[in-house]
Formats: structure tokens, sequence, C-alpha cells
């Protein structure tokens, strides 16, 4: 057997009891030792934390006390928790930021319960959690591998099979409601400037392409996505007043070319679910399509590569992995993909809320 490899000095030091006894004390550390354990316990807590924010959801509270303020006896009335048990939930939530203690011994939401309440897609993304919660209830055997998890199930349409219109539907009203805020930090980090016509690749049910057509009066739109997907994007764009300039073509991005017309091609929350050989065969397609000096826009939370952060890195790329097929990627590895498929001028530029959304850009080189 050959040596033991020696700790570090410093992790051996902090990973020692006694030293950690003396440094709590110690005047000069122990405001570090005090934020290093709390950052500890929040982690240790966090699963806890997660499952408060789901019964509230559940529960439908946040709704509740958005309308007006209410008792805990009230609230455990109508929502069948008993009354002890609905103070511990209503206790954490007060710890967790969410909930306030407001006259009269009511509860009301704080700003950032309020957020919980208003912010599109949130709560349904919270509740469909439980099936990502199943598929990490052994992690060591997830991260081996060696477990099936149920999000690929969730996700159909990534396997590339047919779609049951019912499943479709299910995702597609998640996407549609989490596509707001992803279409306002996405138009608000590239400019449309110049592009006559925009092919949204993958673009559900036409949120996007909704919330560009409110900002841009002259664009022409093309909508592409799954036969089952697709035709459902006409009921909002009628909503939305421009049914007249969106073609909405049903198709998949794995059967043959993407169709032509468009100078500018967008692709929101598309190659995260997918692997890098469908990705690679993807740029291609969008390469061809698209005319000499056209652009390409990806959308979608990245993962900070060597500067890994909580969003990309510590939660879609788990997700992403229970999918099965997909991966975040970061925008370097997104941007050398696209120059593989011959792209140029990468940008990367600023997103107001990066854990929502990153954005890479490209363009088709005018030879
Ligand atoms: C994560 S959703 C994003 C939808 C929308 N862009 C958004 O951000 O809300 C991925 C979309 O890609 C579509 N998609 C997946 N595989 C596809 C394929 N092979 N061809 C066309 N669209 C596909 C799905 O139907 C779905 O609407």
């Amino acid at each position: 057997m050959g040596p033991t490899r020696a700790v570090p000095f410093h992790r051996g030091l902090f990973a020692r009891r006694g030293f950690q006894k003396w440094a709590a004390r110690f005047p000069l550390t122990r405001r570090l030792v005090r934020r290093e354990g709390e950052a500890l316990f929040d982690l240790l807590a966090g699963f806890c934390h997660a499952q408060v924010l789901m019964a509230l959801v559940q529960l439908d509270l946040p709704a509740r006390l958005l309308r007006r303020s209410e008792s805990a006896a009230t609230l455990a009335a109508a929502t069948g928790v008993p009354p002890d048990r609905m103070q511990v939930l209503l206790n954490a939530a007060i710890a967790l930021g969410l909930i306030r203690r407001a006259r009269g011994r009511r509860y009301a939401l704080t700003r950032r319960g309020a957020a919980l309440a208003g912010v599109p897609g949130l709560q349904q993304m919270i509740l469909h959690h439980d099936v990502l919660y199943r598929d990490l209830a052994d992690p060591a055997a997830f991260f081996r591998g060696e477990t099936t998890p149920e999000l690929a199930g969730f996700w159909p349409y990534v396997f590339g099979g047919a779609v049951d219109p019912q499943v479709a539907a299910t995702y597609s009203d998640l996407m549609a409601q989490s596509q707001l805020l992803v279409a306002d930090d996405t138009l608000d980090a590239v400019t449309l400037r110049g592009v006559r016509h925009l092919m949204d690749v993958g673009g559900g049910t036409g949120a996007f392409l909704a919330e560009v057509a409110a900002s841009h009066p002259a664009l022409e739109m093309t909508l592409f996505d799954l036969p089952a997907v697709a035709p459902q994007a006409r009921y909002r764009f009628a909503g939305a007043g421009c049914a007249g300039r969106v073609r909405i073509l049903p198709g998949s991005f794995r059967d043959g070319p993407l169709p032509d017309g468009a100078d500018a091609i967008s692709l929101v929350r598309v190659l995260y679910d997918h692997s890098d050989e469908t990705v690679t065969d993807l740029l291609a397609k969008c390469f061809a399509a698209l005319p000499a000096g056209g652009r390409l826009i990806i959308s979608e939370p990245m993962s900070g590569g060597a500067r890994p952060n909580r969003a990309g890195d510590a939660y879609f790329a788990l997700y992403t992995l229970a999918m099965g097929t997909g991966k975040a990627r970061s925008a370097d590895e997104i941007a050398a993909m696209c120059r593989a498929a011959g792209f140029t001028d990468l940008r990367f530029p600023r997103c107001r809320r990066p854990f929502v959304t990153r954005v890479v850009t490209a363009v088709k080189e005018d030879r």
C-alpha cells in the first residue's frame, strides 16, 4: 500500500473538532466559523426548506394569502391541516422569509412570498418537483447512474418518440407559464433590429413569439415544434392578435432539414433537453436553414463552466441528468458547438436574471 496522502493543513485544521471549538470563541475567527457553520446547516436542511415550499403551494396558501391576511385557525380549517401542525408550517415559512405575522394574529405574505404567488410558472414548477424528489431519493445511486429516473417519462419528447397529446398539454402548459420570464429576459438581452423573419425552433405553444410580436410589430415569424405541440400555439397567437404574422409548422428537427425563409432562428430552452449528438445535428440544421448573415439566438439556463453556479450546476445540471438525455452546458460549451457548426461572431449578452436564463448569439457569416 502506498503512503496515505496528507490532508492539506488548513482543511485538516477546519475539520478538527478542537479547532472548531477554539475558533468559534476566538474573536478573529468566530464570525467566519459561524458563517460557515450556518451555510453548512442551510445545505443540510435545504430539502426541508424545499418541502415547506411544496406544502405551501400544495395547500394553496400563497394564493389565499395574496388575497388577504388570515389567521392560523382559518388557514387550518380551510386546508384540513390540524391547527398545531399549521402553526409549525407557518413558523417555518416565516423563518424562510415567505410569510410574516400581520396585525390581529393574522399571517400575510412577505415580498418574497408574494413573488412566489405571482411569478408565472413558479408554483407549477414547484409542484412538478415531486418527480425529481423521488429521482434523487438515493443520490449516490443516482450519481452512479444506477437508477431509472421518472423525470425522463415526464418529458417524453426528448427521446424522439410519438407524444400523447394529453401529456404534451401538461408539459406545454408548464413551459408556457415559465416562458414569460425567459422571454422578457431574452428580449432584454438581444436586439432583433434588422431581423425580418424569426423562426422559433422548439417554440412550444408560442409564448416567446407572442412576446416578440408585441414589441416587434413588423416582424414575420415561424413557430416550429412537434405535431403534438405546435398546433396549440394557434389559440395563443389568435388571442395576442398576431395570428396573421405567424406561420405554424409542425415537425421534428430530428427528421429532416429545418424550413428555410427566416433570417434569425431562436432556440429557447431547447438545447439543454438533448444529447450532444442531437444538439450538434440541430445546430448544423440551423446553419443550413439560415441565409448568409443570418442570426442564431440561444437562450436557456446554463452551467457556469469553470465557475459553477447554484442555478446551473446545483439544479439544472441535476434536473437534466434525471431527464436522461439532456445536459446543462456552459455558454462556452454552447459557443464551441456553434463554431463547430460554422457560426461566427459568438456573443454572450448580459442577462438580468442568470438563474432564469442566459443567452448566446451567433451569426452565419456573410461571405
Ligand atoms: C423545454 S421546451 C421549451 C419550449 C419553449 N421554447 C419554452 O422555452 O417555453 C422544449 C420544446 O422543444 C420541443 N421539441 C423537442 N423535441 C423536438 C423536436 N424533435 N422537434 C421539434 N421540437 C421539439 C418540445 O416539444 C418543447 O416544446
